[in-house]
């Protein structure tokens, strides 16, 4: 599992362990690692011309240090200066050390464009998102052949993950110190961090087998055997998870289908479908493991293809069961129509599955204040929180990388996962997922697990359905016991 932790929680840990240590002796380790991807790149690239954007913090120290070792070594290095201070040194001290330094005046512009590597020293975990005009004129003028190695995080972008900046550094590749850091993981900004190399400085936190919980975490696919419910000798259909599914209707008769299909690949004990006649001749047909109509299971799913508006036969009823399954103090996942019947915290687990335009229509409805999908865009993580908060349930926000949010009284990490390609923002897709978190809740995941988990299966049966090409969700639904297999066995 990959974890990030805070800006504030890294200068804590970083505070800690200086006491210990000799002035500068963090500062140097950076460096030193710094230089050391630098060196590698430009050997296997067969580069030699460095150019050091640098801000007015630590950040800029780092990048100026590395490039001392690389002028050291025979690079040519330049870096470029604002209308503002260095955190150490100037550029006659610099200079000396062979790092020639261009003032705003000088031709910053012709050394960026003979570039080889790019080292974005602007600013670091002390930045907000945004840069200052000239370094935004110096991120314009990278030449698209120049590797761009962004230092501790791509400038502009926000330390939090939460804001999604008009200026920021794209980088090739971002080395970080001690650990990631959030805007390495979540949506607003993970674009733009490239390759994450990690270099261990020393810091206090995140080692092997500290169990302090970090701000985000990403499951790899070392966490699938550790998490996924395998069932044991003992086990029986009823030990193993009934899952409950409630969707479709005489108008969306695919959703259920696809959700169906996906739980019951997923490894569940046995599903029960409730419908109305049309998709429920479908599911009899096609998902001959089903059985119809209510009875006990361990969770529910509520609200793939489902209508709440709709007067066909068969669909009050229909409704009657989503309702009392929300009522009940069983886990549900909410998706899709299924989120019109939340209007606040529910007794049981929920894990809440909306897209970003549901997850408005929602946080709308909930707080009285009218938000757009693009305004959600803009800051996934807030929103997904609101609501989170708003309805003490974990929200999974879909997504290309798909964020699963808890309450913030509930104390625990945020999940970002990007298992996905593209190829998955495709029609049905949803329906696929709710099918497989339905069966992990009902084999007594928690929410957290249930989402992180369901949604890196999602993403890795979406690649083995058809890799590096086009995939349709009932391709993607058939795939989930091969993903899961590939998984646990590898
Ligand atoms: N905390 C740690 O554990 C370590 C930190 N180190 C480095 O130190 C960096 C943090 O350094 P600093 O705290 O000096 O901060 P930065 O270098 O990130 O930022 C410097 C200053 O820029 C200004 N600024 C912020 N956002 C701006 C914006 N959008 N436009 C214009 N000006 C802006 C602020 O006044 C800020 O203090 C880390 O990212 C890392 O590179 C490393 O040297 C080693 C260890
Ligand atoms: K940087």
């Amino acid at each position: 599992m990959l974890r990030a932790w805070s800006a504030a929680r890294v200068r804590a840990a970083e505070e800690a362990v200086m006491a210990d240590l000799p002035e500068g002796e963090l500062m140097a380790r950076a460096a030193d690692g710094l230089a050391e991807v630098c060196r590698a790149r430009l050997a296997s690239s067969g580069g030699s011309r460095v150019v050091v954007l640098a801000g007015a913090g630590n950040n800029g120290a780092d990048a100026l240090y590395a490039a001392v070792h690389l002028a050291a070594e025979g690079f040519d290095c330049v870096a470029l200066q604002g209308d503002w201070m260095l955190a150490i040194g100037d550029a006659a001290s610099w200079g000396a050390s062979g790092v020639r330094v261009l003032g705003p005046d000088d031709d910053w512009a012709g050394a960026l464009a003979s570039a080889e590597l790019v080292v974005d020293g602007v600013l670091g975990i002390g930045g907000r998102p945004g840069l200052p005009d000239l370094a935004a004129q110096w991120v314009d003028a990278i030449p698209d052949s120049a590797y761009v190695v962004a230092v501790d995080l791509p400038s502009g972008q926000d330390p939090a993950g939460r804001q999604v900046s008009d200026t920021g550094v794209f980088a090739d590749e971002t080395v970080t110190f001690g650990v990631a850091k959030p805007v390495h993981l979540l949506p607003a900004s993970e674009a733009a961090v490239g390759r994450l190399t990690l270099v261990d400085i020393g810091l206090g936190i995140g080692r092997d087998g500290d169990d302090e919980p970090a701000d985000v975490e990403r499951l790899d696919f070392a966490d699938v055997a550790r998490l996924w419910p395998v069932p044991g000798a003992g086990d029986d259909k009823y030990s193993r998870g009934v899952l409950g599914v409630v969707a479709g209707g005489e108008d969306y008769t695919g959703a259920p289908l696809l959700c169906c299909t996906a739980a019951v690949g997923a490894g569940l004990g046995m599903l029960r479908y409730v419908g109305t006649p049309t998709p429920t001749a479908l599911v009899r047909a096609e998902v001959p493991e089903a059985v119809h109509g209510e009875g006990r299971v361990q969770a529910w799913v509520v609200g793939p293809g489902l209508d709440t508006h709709s007067r066909a036969a068969g669909s009050k009823a229909q409704l009657d069961v989503a309702r009392s399954a929300l009522a009940s103090d069983l886990p549900v996942l909410v998706d899709a129509g299924g989120l019109d019947l939340v209007d606040g915290p529910r007794p049981g687990p929920t894990l809440l599955t909306p897209h970003a335009g549901e997850l408005a229509r929602l946080l709308s409805r909930l707080s009285g204040e009218e938000t757009d999908r693009e305004t959600v865009q803009a800051d996934p993580l807030g929103h997904a929180r609101q609501v989170a908060d708003r309805t003490g349930a974990t929200v999974l926000l879909k997504g290309a990388t798909t964020l699963v949010v808890p309450p913030t009284t509930a104390g625990l990490p945020v999940r970002s996962q990007n298992d996905a390609p593209p190829w998955l923002a495709t029609a049905g897709a949803g329906d696929v997922l709710a099918g497989v978190c339905g069966a992990l809740l009902a084999g007594g995941l928690s929410p957290l697990d249930a989402g992180s988990l369901g949604a890196l299966v999602h993403g890795v049966a979406a690649d083995l359905a058809n890799p590096g090409g086009p995939v349709r969700a009932l391709a993607v639904a058939h795939a989930i016991p091969g993903a899961v297999a590939h998984l646990l066995t590898r």
